[in-house]
């Protein structure tokens, strides 16, 4: 039987899924960097794609924004086989050290999110990635020469809600990005047994809407893909 979200069967999704929350992203993905991808979800626009890359089957699915989404398809691709989940999404620069382009590699999400907060009942909690993946993201980051910061990112819901204000304070405890995901994911990880990551690439200034010039934006993301996949093939 398929989950009621991401309308997969048992074998469909491979162990190691790559997470966009864009399903354009997805398919870019999947056609770009899979041999043979396969669809197997189109439902609520989640797509989710199965391939091969360098020979190991990769899955690539798409999340959605934001957490109670991202902890759906989550807790839907556990389900169904995976094993490993890392996200590959974008971020609003909080540290301005960050350029457009650049790769953050989480090493903990602050949760400000609500569906992290429904899971762990108002207790306070630290997610962090599985150590093994956060380990392979860094080094295969570094490997390849790619601007890339290693840190705290916060998981909030509002998008519009986050002032540059706000954003600097957070700065001043090491926040350096802020994203929409990463925390569920990273609390899901520990509750279900699997290995949770997320790499994301610098798409605008938090509090700014104008996006990084498109050349920018794509060129960090196709490193991002490229660090991800990489770094999958070691865990
Ligand atoms: O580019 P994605 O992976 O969707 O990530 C970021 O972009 C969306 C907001 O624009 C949120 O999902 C946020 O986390
Ligand atoms: O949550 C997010 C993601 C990208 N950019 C932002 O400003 N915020």
């Amino acid at each position: 039987m398929s989950p009621i979200h991401v309308r997969g069967k048992p074998g469909d999704v491979a162990e190691r899924v790559l997470l966009p929350g864009d399903p354009g992203r997805a398919e870019w993905i999947a056609k770009t960097f899979l041999d043979e991808p396969v669809v197997y979800n189109t439902h609520r626009g989640l797509l989710g794609y199965t391939g091969r890359y360098r020979g190991v089957p990769i899955s690539v699915q798409t999340t959605g924004m934001g957490a109670p989404s991202a902890s759906i398809v989550a807790e839907e691709l556990v389900q169904l086989g995976a094993r490993v989940l890392l996200r590959v999404g974008t971020c609003g620069a909080v540290d301005g050290a960050l350029a457009p382009g650049d790769l953050v590699i989480a090493q903990g999400a602050v949760p400000l999110d609500g569906a992290t907060r429904q899971y762990l009942g108002g207790l306070p909690y630290a997610p962090v990635p599985d150590p093994s993946l956060f380990r392979a993201l860094w080094a295969k980051a570094e490997e390849r020469g790619y601007p890339h910061h290693v840190g705290l990112v916060a998981t909030e819901d509002a998008f519009y809600a986050t002032t540059p204000e706000a954003a600097r304070a957070w700065s001043r405890f090491g926040v350096l990005a802020f994203e929409m995901e990463a925390s569920a994911l990273f609390l899901l990880g520990r509750m279900r047994g699997v290995k949770a990551g997320a790499i994301l690439t610098v798409s605008n200034r938090i509090g700014d809407p104008e996006l990084a010039p498109p050349e920018v934006l794509q060129e960090g993301i196709r490193r991002m893909v490229e660090v991800a996949l990489l770094a999958l093939l070691e865990v």
